[in-house]
């Protein structure tokens, strides 16, 4: 049985923001940071939370703040980052900008540990989503290998690795929903009522 003691949260809240512009982390909805609700939906299931952002300004949430390992290299760097960090030997990953996740999506990932998957991720709207997942330790070794070669695709790190999906009930995935820029989060607001 897998204990939250087994598992690290890890919010990666790095990279460029160019198509918003500013850090998606800091983003409002519902009277709260997306980051917040990143930390909110990881707390009940996890021992320990981690960002991974240069952004000094993510200190005061509580949570360690950590700095990517390698600069510029995407999210496969800031889940790399994050685990060598880990002391534990799961880790959900989440990035910061999916204010609508809650604890009992995630939970489905925990539910589906298994013996031999190293990635266990969501798939929601016909996407796989491998930053809404569970790694186990031992893909650290395979992405700092693919860092050291320049990828930079997450799917194809992924796909490196024994991966496991996991499909959301259709009326689930709006839980999904990734905001990338300022007009699909006034539809995000508009649409929820925020
Ligand atoms: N720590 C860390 N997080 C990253 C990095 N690149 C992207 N992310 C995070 O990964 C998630 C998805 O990022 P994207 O939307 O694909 O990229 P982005 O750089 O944030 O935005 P764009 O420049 O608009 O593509 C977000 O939560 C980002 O904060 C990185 O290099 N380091």
């Amino acid at each position: 049985m897998i204990d939250k003691k087994d598992i690290t949260g890890i919010i990666l809240a790095g990279g460029k923001s160019s198509r918003m512009g500013t850090d998606k982390g800091f983003l409002m909805l519902n009277g709260k940071t997306f980051i917040q609700h990143s930390i909110d939906a990881l707390n009940p299931l996890v021992s320990k939370i981690i960002i991974v952002s240069n952004n000094e300004d993510y200190n005061q949430f509580g949570a360690k703040r950590i700095n990517d390992v390698f600069e510029n290299s995407g999210p496969i760097a800031g889940i790399y980052s994050g685990l060598i960090q880990s002391e534990t030997a799961y880790n959900l990953v989440l990035s910061c900008d999916i204010p609508l996740i809650n604890s009992n999506v995630l939970k489905k990932l925990i539910d589906g540990i298994d013996n031999t998957s190293e990635v266990i991720q969501i798939e929601s709207n016909g996407k796989t989503m491998p930053l809404i997942a569970l790694y186990k330790n031992s893909c650290e070794h395979i992405f700092y290998e693919l860092l050291q070669k320049g990828e930079k695709r997450l799917q194809y790190a992924v796909s490196q690795c024994k991966v496991k999906t996991i499909t959301l009930d259709n009326k689930f995935d709006f839980l999904t929903t990734n905001v990338n820029t300022k007009e699909e989060l006034k539809e995000l607001k508009n649409a929820y009522n925020y």
